[in-house]
């Protein structure tokens, strides 16, 4: 510690305290509020230090329970933030409205110096506790600020530079809270100028994804001060029920209610329940108006403090007349007085399909617990989505790491699971490798195509799992490992058994616990999906009857992947909040062919498709034939295109097996990324 620099910043605050300094420029407001606070209200102390305090793991098991809806909500805020930002060096936390980090992204590399410093899972970050810090001065002051170095009232933090925005729930209540830090930083505060808008418009998207979710059966009204992107990206959302009364609201769309009437911020709790007609000059009547099928710029509204806005309304889901979700579980896939509860991570997974509720019951008990699951399901059916909706659920505090054995050539898979050390390896890393099994440390491995594991590390895998510890290539001494491991196939593990390819032993380690997951074109829940999955596309996205008819009929081969797929095309090509016929895949258009006719005449005219692959199939998609077409990568997308997406017909028409055209596609970086971990995974 330095002295000097210890002793002149206890003496600023205790001059502070002591009134001698007050209103000091160089210092914001909310700093000098916040010192205040810990001064008079939490009695600390600027000349007493303390290191960051991690709750212990049973608790932060109960925050992390306590905000699964949110930490999945935001995740994908989180992630896409994370990477805008890499190799600046930022850690992201996630804290509830406790002040406890509950979800973290952050450089696995700086995993000590991180935990020490507490931008880490589990920190307790409540002002009481830590002094002026981002999380903690913002919880107080409900208010995006930054904590830049000797702004921290205790001195232990001062290397730190944090900046914080609040994430409010739909009444109004501070939920959480998005924090930005950096271990190291430039000396100048503004330098985290950029970190405050980027940390303040992630959370207003968090809470805007947080409203839309829950609010399905509602009007929901957008807002914006400009037209240009008021369809993507609004600034604000409150949602309507059926007779125009104020349901739910993001911050933002607080603010300008309550402005709009001269209420006071901290009344906001009062604007629930009042009339729309009391903020705008607009009733529920003229909301259809003000759907997207008018120009952004034509949608305007008046405040009643004369302020105009630009607005766009979305109708109510139709058919889903269901009461808004909370915490308050869904008719299906829920709560009894006898089962177990199913956590919104689960049930996500469901959109009312029977079997699949069954299944994610039986999920919920088994998400607690460390046995090892096996998934079964077709390609494209949802197993990665279900195995991270269990690690969600499991409450685990580290991270959750797939890997795809299929995708990974053989002579780089022993290393990429179980990582070397220094010099083990002529060409290898010269710090070592941890391995993705050590890296899904007191978290989950998720095992996908385990079938395709080569039998010498089948060996090997069985080895960590019975003695639940890792020895890295080239070490003596084994690390103890708390892991828990989920698996997924395709492929009818006892028969490779009954053919030498796989272990029985591992087999038998592996599924002690069992999900089959259906097919699509088995589920009862196929409409709710489309209109689910279009939502999630563009808000407010629905297919026309004749649109519906054809994703109905369609076999759905590749699942959810294909369904996907589809959806993402029919957005790309629709305008407005519509999408026909014209704006599905060939694929799916060809099951026109079996529809009615009525249906059928009302479809755009395709080339009829050929009844066999042509002749040239192999050759024109093999993307390392030379006489195929130039680009390798386009060849095989084309190909997986054609075969919607299903790698095992892929694998057919080319007469390859599947993990060579796994590999092609990573080789090739085709679509999503085979082999992943959370950016906060890796240890090496
Ligand atoms: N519950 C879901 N809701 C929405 N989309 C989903 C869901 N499950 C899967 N998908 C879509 O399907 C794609 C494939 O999902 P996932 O990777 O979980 O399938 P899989 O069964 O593991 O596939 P594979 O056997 O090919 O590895 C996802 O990227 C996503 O687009």
């Amino acid at each position: 510690m330095n002295a000097r620099s210890y002793a002149s910043h206890v003496q600023e605050i205790e001059s502070f305290g002591l009134g001698l300094n007050r209103g000091t420029p160089a210092r914001d407001a909310a700093v000098l509020r916040s010192w205040q606070r810990c001064i008079e209200r939490h009695r600390l102390d600027p000349a007493a230090t303390c290191e960051a305090y991690i709750v212990p793991e049973g608790q932060l098991r109960v925050h992390r329970e306590e905000s699964e809806p949110l930490i999945r909500i935001a995740r994908s805020g989180l992630e896409r933030l994370y990477q805008q930002l890499a190799g600046l060096q930022y850690v992201l936390l996630l804290a509830d409205r406790h002040g406890i980090t509950v979800d973290f992204l952050g450089h696995e590399g700086d995993a000590d110096a991180l935990r020490r410093a507490g931008l880490y899972l589990g920190s307790d970050w409540r002002e009481d506790r830590a002094g002026t810090c981002a999380v903690g001065a913002c919880l107080e002051g409900g208010e995006a600020l930054i904590i830049h170095q000797s702004d921290h009232f205790d001195y232990t933090h001062t290397p730190l530079s944090c900046t914080a925005a609040p994430i409010y729930d739909h009444r109004g209540e501070l939920a959480a809270v998005l924090d930005l830090s950096l271990l190291r930083s430039p000396e100048s505060r503004s330098s985290q100028s950029l970190a405050l808008h980027l940390v303040t418009s992630t959370a207003r998207r968090i809470e805007l994804a947080h409203l839309m979710e829950r609010s399905r059966s509602d009007w929901v009204l957008r807002l914006s001060r400009s037209p240009d992107f008021l369809d993507v990206d609004p600034d604000a959302a409150l949602t309507l029920d059926g007779a125009g009364r104020v349901r739910g609201m993001t911050q933002a769309a607080a603010r300008i209610l309550a402005q709009a009437i001269g209420l006071p911020w901290a009344e906001r709790r009062d604007l629930l329940g009042l009339p729309l007609e009391r903020f705008f000059e607009l009733d529920v009547d003229g909301l259809p108006s003000l759907l997207r099928h008018r120009l952004a710029q034509d949608r305007i509204v008046r405040a009643r403090d004369g302020s105009i806005l630009f607005a766009h309304a979305i109708e109510p889901q139709r058919g889903s007349a269901t009461p808004v979700r909370d915490a308050t579980p869904a008719p299906s896939a829920t709560t009894t007085a006898t089962t177990t509860p199913v956590p919104q991570a689960l049930r996500a997974l469901s959109a009312g399909d029977a079997h699949l509720d069954a299944l994610l019951h039986k999920a919920a008990r088994l998400a607690p617990q460390r046995l090892p699951v096996m998934i079964q399901g077709e390609t494209g059916a949802g197993k990665e989505y279900l195995a991270r909706a269990l690690h969600a659920a499991s409450g685990r505090p580290g991270p959750f790491v797939a890997i795809n054995c299929a995708a990974i050539p053989e002579t780089l898979l022993e290393s990429e699971l179980f990582g070397y050390l220094p010099g083990t390896y002529t060409g290898g890393a010269s710090r070592g490798k941890t391995g993705l099994v050590e890296a899904a440390h007191r978290g989950t491995l998720f095992l996908d195509e385990i079938g395709d594991m080569p039998l010498h590390l089948q060996a090997k895998l069985l080895r960590v799992l019975s003695e639940s510890e890792i020895t890295p290539l080239g070490a003596r001494q084994p690390k103890p490992l708390d892991l828990r491991v989920i698996s997924a196939t395709h492929r009818p593990l006892t028969v490779l058994v009954d053919q030498g390819l796989f272990r029985q032993d591992l087999l038998f380690r592996l599924n002690a616990a069992q999900l089959s997951l259906p097919p699509l074109r088995q589920r009862q829940d196929l409409d709710a999906l489309i209109d689910r999955l279009a939502e999630a596309q563009r808000p407010g996205l629905r297919p026309t009857p004749e649109a519906r008819a054809l994703l109905r009929t369609h076999g759905w081969p590749g699942n959810l992947r294909e369904l996907h797929n589809a959806l993402c095309h029919a957005a790309a090509l629709s305008e407005g909040p519509c999408f026909g016929p014209e704006h599905l895949p060939e694929t799916v258009l060809e099951a026109s062919a079996g529809l009615p006719q009525t249906v059928a005449t009302m479809l755009p005219r395709l080339p009829a498709p050929p009844l066999e692959p042509p002749p040239h199939v192999s050759d024109a998609t093999d993307p390392e034939d030379p006489a195929g077409p130039a680009d390798p990568a386009m060849a095989l997308e084309r190909l997986l295109q054609r075969c919607q997406g299903n790698v095992s017909e892929a694998a057919r028409l080319l007469g390859v097996s599947r993990s060579t055209i796994h590999r092609r596609i990573q080789r090739l970086a085709l679509g999503e990324r085979r082999v992943r971990w959370s950016p906060a995974d890796r240890r090496d």
